[in-house]
């Protein structure tokens, strides 16, 4: 099925409604300047064949969607023991900052795709690479997966370090439940970093493109990025919690494991098919894309894709 038609179809189809409903993310002061307005659309079949519409080249935000990247390379270093032994894979069902259950679960976060989850596997990382060693061990990984260099946006980086006091409770939260290896502003300093890596929706179409090929590299397919049973269970991960509280909503309506970011990002993955990536910034409630749900609603609608 060539695939190029369908996302242009969904980028004509919802361009008109850009902008016109929810909320760029303002509580970190380096996304609330982004346009409402953008609007991309990119996939990458298994096979390596890409596409992509609107503004799909266009760098910006992933936020949360860094939280795949640094699982991966804590999958990569560390048993599985040693990874799940603070950290759980259930749905958290509540808010992705949200503190409540940390406490009642003696500091252990649900999932590795909240926030006190993602600040848990940076602790993991640097302790297996140091401060420095973890932000140019995720770099490398995901430069390597691209096939060409992404950075971090400084900026943002420095914007969420200079507000992100939530984040900052989180984790001395979990340091004083003893759940946290190494210095609070170390681990910080790695998570606030992860959120500020820039990259477009075809550069994480194509990075995220292990996930549909068992674990395979992108680019390099007879290389694995991680193992056929890790490619399964990120997925799972990213079906029932990369969308936080809205994770139900997604497998409903949209039937394909994702994982969002407050920079308005979503990607999709259909397994031993195609990774597919969005970008809109106004979020809803939850903290999800609204235009990014109705553009991955209306692929599935128009291609049919699902694993169910
Ligand atoms: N859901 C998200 O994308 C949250 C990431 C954001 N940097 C935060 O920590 O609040």
């Amino acid at each position: 099925m060539d695939l190029q038609p369908v996302l242009d179809g969904i980028v004509a189809a919802l361009a008109p409604l850009a902008g016109a409903e929810g909320k760029v993310a303002d509580y970190i002061p380096a996304l609330a300047c982004i346009s409402p307005q953008h609007l991309g659309l990119a996939l990458r079949t298994c096979e390596g064949a890409a596409s992509q519409a609107g503004e799909g080249a266009q760098p910006f935000s992933v936020q949360s969607i860094s939280k795949v990247f640094t699982l991966t390379l804590a999958m990569r270093h560390l048993d599985e023991r040693e990874l799940w032994q603070r950290i759980g894979v259930e749905p958290s069902g509540t808010a992705f900052n949200s503190l409540v259950q940390l406490e009642f679960e003696g500091g252990k976060p649900r999932n590795p795709f909240i926030n006190a989850g993602a600040i848990a596997v940076a602790d993991r990382l640097v302790s297996v690479y140091g401060q420095a060693g973890a932000k140019a061990a995720l770099l490398a990984l995901v430069s390597d997966l691209c096939g060409e260099p992404v950075v971090f946006d400084e900026a943002v980086a420095a914007s969420e370090a200079a507000t992100g006091f939530r984040n900052m409770a989180m984790c001395n939260f979990m340091k004083g439940f003893g759940q946290i290896d190494n210095a609070v502003e170390a681990v910080l300093d790695v998570y606030f970093h992860q959120c500020a890596l820039r990259m477009s929706c075809v550069q994480l179409a194509r990075a995220l493109g292990y996930l549909c090929r068992d674990g395979a590299h992108p680019l390099r397919g007879s290389e694995q990025v991680v193992s056929e049973r890790q490619a399964r269970r990120i997925n799972a991960l990213m079906l029932t919690c990369g969308t936080y509280d809205a994770a139900g909503e997604f497998a409903y309506r949209i039937g394909l494991p994702c994982k969002s970011g407050v920079g308005g990002g979503i990607v999709a993955v259909m397994p031993d098919r195609l990774t597919l990536a969005v970008w809109s910034p106004p979020l809803d409630e939850a903290g999800n894309s609204l235009l990014g749900q109705v553009a991955l609603e209306q692929f599935v609608s128009r291609t049919g894709l699902s694993v169910f």
